[in-house]
């Protein structure tokens, strides 16, 4: 019989990623124990009969309800074949009392097709219902091509299902350490386990829908020879043997001679005609120009569109947008498509982090422009080295690229929380908000944090601090989400749900939750100064061991030699608690005459420079000593150029090194240090042997001012991997 579907499936459901069309009846049929399959024999070969027969509670039998399965030209589906859309990877889904009619426009389509049958059924009930359906952009997912731990074998397999489900049909394997698939060992094949992962992870890919792709980042010591050129292709063989059939080459962060646009066209038409177009069965070829940014492209010097006249059509071409980490807009396609002659294949790099890892980026994907279907032939994303945690990111660009006008990004957010921690989305959806921005980094990309609760924390602040006010609203607000955030922390940590998730963002959950407990307390301290009582002295004593914890995870875990530590919350909602953190204190301690300690967070370095790519990069304090956040891109250092650390006061050095990963650096550049800021001292720099690295002889000097200049009279082309100093 039909039963009617309850109105909170209507409000709740929602197809993923949304659908260019989906009616649904308020009519429903039970959802069939058993089903009999319509389809040509053929159709049992392909992942979307595997997907079908994993549906029903008694799989395949003669008796079973009728589902009429297969793709364009198909005699079992002839009779829907005009339901079909034209689109690629397009399908029709037809729910009937009697029936169920999927029809693919090609294989994958009919994949899709089952795979928003499945959705469906998740109903309990199915609706009877027509979805007409087709992706907006060609290709859509990830390429695996961040600098950090490359994701582990396990995680990789878990993110083909999840590609499969979200209708992502894209994988690019170019995690940049791994050394087989970079300098030094791209010329080499895989060693045994490691080739058997990978054919295990093709074997997924197939199964799940998703084209895997092999990278290669040959760019920083390849040679334009014929040697090289035939170790590439072979191993491209080798890949090829375990299974791999789509290719690329990426030509990104390199410098040198194969940085030649000319000779980079040259080897990617030579692989095109004499390995794609001999093989037969690999997809047309992707590559990595070296500039795959307008911030770095140099119109008039030719180099993009040597590429645009010189590769062969059918190859696509990456492209990361207006600068290296930015939204993607008709604007920026508008300026690259007409000079690569073809539509530019999209890299987004969100939501990866190998520039701020002490932050993790759980908020919505949002900013990229629902005008530019036509414009992008794809659109993958660079995720972070936390494979679990990029699923809520992911889910959203899967969501986006599939259908772009009728995205959402809060809503799209919302569901990627839901389908990540169906059993706590409410705590992870506390956790996300405030886990979202990036922190000052070097390419100056920022997101949006404490959406909901800015405006009671702006407000609180703004009466406390102007006029010691109390805005009680905004109090009661943000005390609520103190202990939501307390909740919401230890209920995630315990969770069994998506242990492989809760393991990844451990360190951040701990300090999330000592955020929400020092928002307490400092909310108690705000409230306790304007009373006067005494117990304002424990409170903030609380407060200040809630700090010293905070300190201790941040230079506990994740430790790297980038961005070391665990941030959370930094963009709002902890600066808005060390406000009223110092404010309550200085306040107390006139009133009462006392002298307690009103230092919340305490960063006594301050950098300047007139480098652009150095200027905005942030200053970090490690225990006794401080460090400038390291760039990974190539730095263009004006003759004169220079970079500056004050100090708040007069301290003592005990080391300075400085790394420009060039051997000598210290010919072309002055270390001087001042210790009152107009007096300036030249030091040393001391290469260590073998290394790029510099020692300065610093021991025991006072310092106010250090100063690092480009002395050389010209450009510099250099790497900035540290510019590090310790205090005595
Ligand atoms: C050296 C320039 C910065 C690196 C640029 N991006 C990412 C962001 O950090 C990083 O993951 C790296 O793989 C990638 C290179 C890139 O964007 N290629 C198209």
């Amino acid at each position: 019989g039909t039963l009617s579907l309850g109105s909170v499936y209507a409000q709740e459901f929602h197809l993923q990623p949304t659908p260019q069309e989906y009616q649904a009846g308020q009519d429903s049929v039970m959802v069939p124990v058993q089903y009999s399959l319509q389809a040509e024999t053929a159709f049992r070969e392909t992942p979307a009969f595997h997907l079908l027969n994993t549906l029903f509670p008694k799989g395949e039998g003669k008796d079973g309800f009728p589902v009429y399965v297969g793709v364009k030209g198909d005699k079992s589906v002839k009779k829907y074949v005009r339901r079909v859309p034209k689109q690629a990877e397009g399908y029709y889904l037809g729910i009937e009392k009697d029936r169920i009619v999927i029809v693919g426009a090609d294989e994958r389509g009919a994949y899709y097709g089952v795979q928003t049958l499945a959705q469906l059924m998740t109903l309990g009930k199915l609706p009877l219902a027509e979805v007409t359906d087709y992706p907006d952009v060609p290709y859509r997912g990830v390429v695996e091509g961040f600098y950090g731990t490359p994701w582990s074998h396990e995680a990789r397999l878990r993110q083909l299902e999840f590609y499969g489900r979200n209708k992502m049909n894209v994988y690019l394997y170019g995690p940049k350490d791994d050394p087989y698939h970079s300098t030094p060992n791209w010329r080499k094949p895989y060693p045994a386990k490691e080739a058997s992962q990978l054919k295990e992870l093709v074997d997924k890919a197939n199964e799940n829908g998703v084209i895997f792709y092999w990278a290669i980042h040959p760019g920083q010591d390849i040679k334009w020879n014929e040697e090289d050129r035939d170790l590439l292709l072979k191993k491209f063989e080798s890949m090829y043997q375990l299974g791999v059939r789509a290719f690329a080459v990426f030509f990104d962060d390199i410098s040198g001679e194969g940085t030649k646009a000319e000779k980079q066209a040259e080897l990617l038409n030579y692989l095109d005609d004499h390995f794609v177009k001999v093989k037969g069965d690999v997809e047309p070829l992707v590559m990595c120009p070296t500039e795959y940014n307008k911030s770095w492209s140099d119109v008039k010097g030719g180099y993009l569109t040597t590429l645009g006249d010189k590769l062969n059509k059918g190859i696509q071409i990456m492209w990361t947008g207006n600068r290296v980490i930015a939204c993607i807009d008709k604007e920026s396609m508008d300026f690259i498509n007409p000079l690569l002659k073809r539509k530019a294949y999209i890299w987004w790099n969100f939501p990866v982090s190998d520039y701020v890892r002490d932050h993790l980026l759980m908020g919505p994907v949002y900013g990229n422009g629902l005008d530019i279907k036509d414009d992008m032939s794809a659109f993958v994303s660079n995720p972070m080295e936390r494979a679990e945690a990029s699923k809520i990111a992911l889910y959203s660009v899967a969501d986006y690229a599939w259908n772009l006008e009728k995205y959402d990004s809060n809503a799209s957010w919302k569901r990627a929380i839901r389908d990540l921690m169906p059993n706590h989305a409410a705590y992870l959806e506390t956790f996300a908000a405030h886990n979202s921005d990036l922190g000052e980094n070097g390419h100056g990309f920022r997101r949006d944090e404490s959406v909901a609760l800015q405006p009671a924390l702006k407000s609180l602040l703004a009466a406390y601090e102007k006029n010691g006010e109390m805005d009680e609203a905004a109090y009661k607000q943000v005390a609520e989400e103190c202990d939501k955030i307390i909740v919401a922390a230890d209920r995630l940590l315990a969770s069994k749900e998506s242990r492989e998730l809760i393991e990844e963002i451990k360190p951040w959950l701990m300090q999330f939750k000592l955020i929400g407990e020092y928002g307490r307390e400092v909310l108690k301290m705000v409230r306790l100064q304007k009373q006067g009582g005494q117990e304002f002295v424990a409170v903030h004593d609380h407060a200040q061991a809630l700090q010293t914890l905070m300190y201790e995870v941040d230079a506990t875990y994740n430790q790297n030699p980038y961005q070391p530590g665990v941030k959370s919350g930094s963009k709002y909602l902890l600066p808005t608690f060390n406000s009223l953190f110092e404010t309550s204190t200085q306040r107390y301690n006139k009133a009462a005459g006392t002298t307690l300690d009103s230092r919340a967070v305490y960063m006594p370095y301050t950098l300047s420079s007139n480098v652009k790519q150095l200027a905005l990069l942030p200053m970090r304090q490690k225990g006794k000593g401080g460090n400038v956040s390291p760039s990974n891109e190539v730095i263009i250092w004006q003759a004169g150029g220079e970079v500056a650390v004050a100090m708040d006061y007069v301290r003592t050095l005990e080391s300075l090194l400085v790394d420009l990963g060039t051997q000598g650096a210290e010919k072309n550049f002055r270390l001087e240090i001042s210790a009152d800021g107009v007096n300036w001292k030249t030091v040393d720099l001391r290469p260590v042997p073998g290394r790029t690295l510099l020692s300065a002889e610093v021991s025991g000097m006072k310092v106010l001012k250090i100063r690092f200049t480009n002395v050389s009279g010209s450009e510099q082309k250099v790497y900035f991997k540290q510019f590090r100093f310790v205090e005595q």
